[in-house]
């Protein structure tokens, strides 16, 4: 059966959504510290407000509403620290008052001590026998320099939501707010196969014909980053009865995946095909370059998805089915960003196809790494993005515009002007 890009994405993410059983899991409970990166199992209030009490935004005076205006000159009370508690500020008195301390109560305005006379503070012993004084200048108004209890957030909103990915910003929130403990989804566990007479684990000696397994590495970082937990299976062979025996030793319940690579398309020995001959999984062609060939269904209720053997083949089967669906289902990882660059060269693609060519982007410009071969691993390393040249396309000239999704860092000056951000999706199908 022949499939889109469209058609087969939507495929991967019903056949995760429906029988990966990912929903059935319980939340996790984490301390903060070990949350970074995990998706959020449900909406979290803030048990306080931020600022949880007024307080002053700058080192100055605190001053009463009826000084603020007109130039005035005030007896200076004794100070007040970032973490003291309540006090009053009486009338005819100004109160020196530290960045983030609380507004004593009466207080309107906080004037800088910038633009009081003198321009500094008067130590703890200038200010012991009460005579100290300090002329503010007007001009000031209510409220200027208070931070105002719950300006951030009030007590009882709703801080974060369920799915939210905890990063930095997030996790900071919830510390500043006292929490000091988050439910997080499940992670997704894939158990990850490879298939295939002629792979050796690398760092094993290398017989004539044989090449190294570049593919359960490959997959299984793609798989780690992308927050899954992931279990490799030792290497098997080509034959479809030991694969046969493999598929039947997954209980249920065991993992939300199995991920297999090779052995699916047209070959005299395509173990995986032959060992899911007789069952419900399906061996089709999609409409892309390279990862035509795709194997999917279910293995004793467990979905299983058979990505075709070609390293960039298997990569881009990940980054264009797999990365999108596993988003959907568990709120991690972050979608990757689809932008729009100039292209610095022609290109030529089959219009049957959506060819993905890798891609160096910088600066709003993309320059092809490497060719279309699905076997260019050292390509892949070289480039920071996939270029679309989708379906019904067959030719792209030098200077026009193409969609790219980015898959690693931008190299140069990270605050040149870069160009339009598409969408922070997975690309057009
Ligand atoms: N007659 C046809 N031949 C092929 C077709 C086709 O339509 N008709 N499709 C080609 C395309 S496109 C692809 S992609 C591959 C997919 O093949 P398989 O998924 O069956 O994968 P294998 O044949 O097992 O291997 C393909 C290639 O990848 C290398 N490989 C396999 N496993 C690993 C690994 N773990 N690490 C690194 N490299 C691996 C393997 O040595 C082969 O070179 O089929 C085309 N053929
Ligand atoms: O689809 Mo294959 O992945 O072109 O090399």
């Amino acid at each position: 059966m022949r499939r889109t890009v469209v058609e087969h994405r939507a495929a991967i993410a019903g056949l995760l959504r429906w029988s990966s059983g990912y929903h059935d899991d319980a939340a996790e409970v984490l301390p903060l510290g070990e949350a970074l990166g995990r998706a959020l199992a449900g909406d979290v209030r803030a048990p306080v407000s931020l600022p949880p009490f007024d307080n002053s935004q700058m080192d100055g005076y605190a001053v009463r509403a009826e000084d603020l205006a007109e130039p005035v000159t005030l007896t200076v009370t004794d100070a007040i620290a970032a973490g003291s508690g309540s006090s009053r500020l009486e009338s005819g008195t100004a109160a020196p008052i530290m960045t983030g301390a609380m507004l004593p109560d009466g207080a309107a305005a906080v004037v800088p001590i910038e633009r009081a006379v003198p321009a500094q503070f008067y130590s703890a012993a200038e200010l012991a026998d009460g005579h100290a004084q300090v002329q503010l200048p007007g001009g000031s108004t209510d409220g200027q320099y208070v931070r105002r209890a719950g300006s951030d957030i009030a007590a009882g909103e709703t801080a974060l939501e369920a799915g939210t990915l905890l990063g930095p910003s997030q996790l900071g929130l919830l510390a500043a707010c006292g929490v000091d403990a988050v439910p997080v989804r499940p992670r997704f566990r894939v158990l990850l196969l490879s298939t295939g007479d002629e792979v050796a684990e690398p760092g094993a000696a290398l017989l004539p014909g044989r090449i190294y397994d570049a593919n359960t590495t490959l997959l299984e970082s793609a798989l780690v980053e992308a927050g899954a937990d992931v279990t490799r299976h030792r290497l098997l062979g080509d034959d479809p009865a030991v694969l046969r025996e493999a598929f039947a030793a997954i209980t249920a319940g065991s993992t939300h995946l199995v991920l297999s690579t090779g052995g699916i398309s047209q070959g005299a020995y395509e173990v995986v095909k032959q060992a899911l001959a007789d069952s419900s999984v399906e061996f089709s062609s999609v409409a892309m370059q390279p990862g035509g060939p795709q194997a999917h269904g279910t293995i004793s209720g467990i979905p299983f998805l058979g990505f075709p053997g070609n390293p960039v083949s298997a990569i881009v089967s990940f980054e264009m089915f797999l990365r999108p669906a596993l988003h959907q289902l568990t709120g991690l990882p972050a979608p990757r960003p689809v932008l729009e660059a100039i292209l610095v060269e022609d290109v030529r693609s089959p219009e049957a196809k959506h060819q993905l060519r890798r891609g160096l982007y910088r600066e709003g410009r993309v320059a092809l790494v490497g060719g279309p071969d699905s076997h260019l691993l050292h390509a892949l390393s070289r480039s920071n993005c996939l270029v679309h040249l989708p379906e019904g396309v067959s030719a792209v000239r030098e200077g026009e515009r193409v969609e790219i999704t980015l898959i690693g860092p931008v190299p140069g000056d990270p605050f040149a002007v870069v160009d339009v951000l598409v969408t922070e999706s997975v690309g057009t199908g």
